[in-house]
C-alpha cells in the first residue's frame, strides 16, 4: 500500500491543475490517468479545437486579403489541420508530464477504482490517501438514431483520436457549443457542411440576443447548409456513406457524420459506492459548495461535478478543491466568476450575469456597451463584427457581467475577469491606461457609457 497525502483520480485540466497546486503548495499526490495524460480538454477538444480554429480563421480571413494587396485564394485540408494539431498537442502533453516528474507528483497509469473511502486500487497497486480528487470528466452523448461506426459516424473524441476520415461532405449534429463551433470549423477546413439543428445555434445559452445575432449573421456569411428546427429519425451507415431520414420528410447522404449532441458525467468502472460516494440522477457526483462529495475527504472537480462543462470550470474547481483541502471550508465555488467563451465564426465570451440573471436576483441592470465597429485596431484587422457589454447595477454600480463579442474576445475577457468581484471594477476599468490601438480599449469605452447614460459617474470616475 502506497501512502499520499492527496489522490487525484483523473488527468483533464480539473485534475492536473489540482495534482500540480496540491504539490507546490506540500502536500504528497498521486495522480492516475486510464488514457490520455491531459484529459479530454488537452487531447480531444479544447487544444486541438483552437489550433483548428486559428486555421479556419486564416481562411475566413482570406476573404479579406485582395483589398490589402495580397493575391491568392487560401484552402485548408483537414488531413494537414490535423497534423498540426497532433504536434502541438503532443508538444503540451510531453511539458505536462515532464512537469509532473519535476514536481515529484506520483504518476500512475490505469483505471482507477474505489476499493475504500480512503484507498484506490489501479492495475497491481492500492493507494492509500488521506484526501482524494474525482476528475473523471464527461464522455460524449449518443442518440439512439446514431450507429457509431468509425470513419462515418464520429464523436469529437473519435474525430481527434483517429486520423480524419475521407470524404468532403459532413453532417454536422446539434446546435450547441460543439456544433456552433465545429460548423464553421469543418467548413473552412475544405468540407461541404450540412449542420442538422433542432434550434438556432446556442438557442437557450446564457448569451445575449445581440450577441447570438452577430453569430447567425457571421454564420450564414459561410457556406454552410443548415437545417434547422429537424433531427435524424433514421441514420443509415452505407458502404460509402450515411445516410440520413430527417423528421421533416427529407432524406440527405453525407460521408460522414460529427456528432455534438452533449456529454454525460463519467464514473464508469470507478465503484464510487465504495467509498460511499452520492451520483445524482444524472450521474453527476453531488458536491456542496466547497466541492466536497458526500464522503467530507472526497472531493469531485470539473465535467464529472459540474453540468457547466468546460476546462475554464475545471480549472477553477481545481483551485477550490485543493484551498479546502489546505484550510477545510475555506473557499466556495463561484461559477458566475468563470470566464465561458465559443470559438465559432465569430468568438464569444461572457461572465457573470446577463441581464435575466440580474432580473431574476431583485437588480437593476445598466448596459455600457462599445462596439468595433469604429475601433482602429479592429478596422486595421477588417475584422469589426462584436462588442463589449459590462452589465452593472443600477444602485451600487458593482460589475454584474459582461460579454465580448468579435476577434480575440477569448484573450480580452480576461481583462474584466481579473476586476470581477471588485466592487470599484469600473472604476479600475476606466481608471487603467491602455495600449493604443487596441479592442480592448472598447471595455474603457463601454464603462464610460456606463457614467454618460445611465447616472454611474460617481462610480466609474469617482465623482
Ligand atoms: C470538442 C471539445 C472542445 C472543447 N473546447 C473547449 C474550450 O475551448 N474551452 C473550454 O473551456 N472547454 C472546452 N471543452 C470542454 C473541456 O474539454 C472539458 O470541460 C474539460 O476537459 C473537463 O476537464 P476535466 O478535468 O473535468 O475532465 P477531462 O478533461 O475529461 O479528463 C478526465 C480524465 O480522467 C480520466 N479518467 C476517467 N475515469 C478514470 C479512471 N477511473 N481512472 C483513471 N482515469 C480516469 C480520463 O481518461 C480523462 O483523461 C471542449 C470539449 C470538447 C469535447
Ligand atoms: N468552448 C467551450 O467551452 C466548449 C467547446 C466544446 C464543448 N464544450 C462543452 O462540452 C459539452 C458538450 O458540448 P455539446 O455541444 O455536445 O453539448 P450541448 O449540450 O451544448 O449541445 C447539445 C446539442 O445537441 C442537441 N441534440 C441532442 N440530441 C440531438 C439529436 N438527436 N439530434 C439533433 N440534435 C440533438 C441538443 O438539442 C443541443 O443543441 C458542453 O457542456 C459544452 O459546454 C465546451
Amino acid at each position: 500500500m502506497q501512502q499520499f497525502d492527496l489522490i487525484v483520480i483523473g488527468s483533464g485540466p480539473g485534475g492536473y491543475r489540482a495534482a500540480v497546486l496540491s504539490t507546490l503548495r506540500g502536500l504528497s499526490v498521486a495522480i492516475i490517468e486510464k488514457a490520455d495524460w491531459g484529459g479530454c480538454c488537452l487531447n480531444r477538444g479544447c487544444v486541438p479545437k483552437k489550433d483548428w480554429h486559428h486555421t479556419a480563421q486564416l481562411v475566413a480571413a482570406s476573404r479579406h486579403f485582395t483589398r490589402r494587396g495580397i493575391s491568392g485564394v487560401l484552402s485548408a485540408e483537414l488531413d494537414g489541420a490535423w497534423q498540426h494539431q497532433k504536434k502541438v498537442v503532443e508538444t503540451v502533453r510531453d511539458s505536462y508530464t515532464d512537469y509532473m516528474k519535476r514536481l515529484g507528483i506520483g504518476a500512475f497509469n490505469g483505471a482507477a477504482n474505489f476499493v475504500d473511502a480512503h484507498t484506490v486500487a489501479v492495475g497491481e497497486a492500492s493507494l492509500n490517501a488521506k484526501h482524494i480528487i474525482i476528475a473523471t470528466g464527461s464522455s460524449p452523448l449518443v442518440p439512439d438514431a446514431y450507429p457509431l461506426t468509425p470513419g462515418r459516424v464520429l464523436t469529437t473524441d473519435d474525430l481527434f483520436n483517429h486520423a480524419p476520415p475521407a470524404g468532403k461532405r459532413v453532417a454536422v449534429v446539434g446546435s450547441g457549443v460543439i456544433g456552433t463551433e465545429f460548423a464553421f470549423i469543418l467548413s473552412q477546413l475544405g468540407r461541404e457542411v450540412l449542420w442538422i439543428a433542432n434550434s438556432k445555434p446556442l438557442a437557450g445559452s446564457a448569451y445575449s440576443q445581440p450577441a447570438l445575432k452577430i453569430l447567425h449573421e457571421a454564420l450564414a456569411r459561410h457556406d454552410i447548409q443548415a437545417r434547422t428546427g429537424c433531427r435524424a429519425e433514421y441514420v443509415e451507415v452505407l458502404p460509402d456513406g450515411v445516410r440520413l431520414a430527417l423528421g421533416d420528410g427529407s432524406v440527405e447522404t453525407v460521408d460522414w457524420v460529427l456528432l455534438g449532441t452533449g456529454r454525460r458525467p463519467h464514473t464508469d468502472n470507478l465503484v464510487v459506492d465504495a467509498a460511499g460516494v452520492a451520483l445524482d440522477a444524472q450521474g453527476y457526483v453531488k458536491v456542496n459548495a466547497y466541492l466536497q462529495t458526500s464522503v467530507p475527504h472526497i472531493y469531485a472537480i470539473g465535467d464529472v461535478a459540474n453540468p457547466r462543462m468546460t476546462a475554464n470550470q475545471a480549472l477553477a474547481d481545481a483551485a477550490v478543491a485543493v484551498a479546502n483541502i489546505l484550510s477545510s471550508g475555506s473557499r466556495q465555488q463561484d461559477a458566475g466568476a468563470v470566464p465561458e467563451l465559443v470559438y465559432s465564426a465569430v468568438e464569444l465570451g461572457r461572465i457573470g450575469m446577463n441581464e435575466d440573471d440580474a432580473e431574476d436576483a431583485g437588480l437593476e441592470p445598466a448596459v455600457g456597451f462599445a462596439a468595433f465597429e469604429t475601433n482602429p485596431r479592429a478596422l486595421g484587422q477588417d475584422d469589426t463584427d462584436g462588442f463589449v457589454r459590462l452589465i452593472a447595477d443600477m444602485d451600487s454600480g458593482a460589475l454584474l457581467g459582461a460579454e465580448v463579442v468579435g476577434a480575440e474576445a477569448g484573450e480580452m475577457i480576461h481583462a474584466i475577469a481579473q476586476q470581477f468581484g471588485h466592487d470599484d471594477a469600473l472604476a479600475r476599468f476606466a481608471g487603467m491606461f491602455y495600449n493604443h490601438p487596441a479592442r480592448t480599449e472598447e471595455i474603457q469605452n463601454a464603462t464610460e457609457t456606463l457614467a454618460a447614460k445611465w447616472g454611474l459617474a460617481q462610480q466609474v470616475f469617482g465623482e
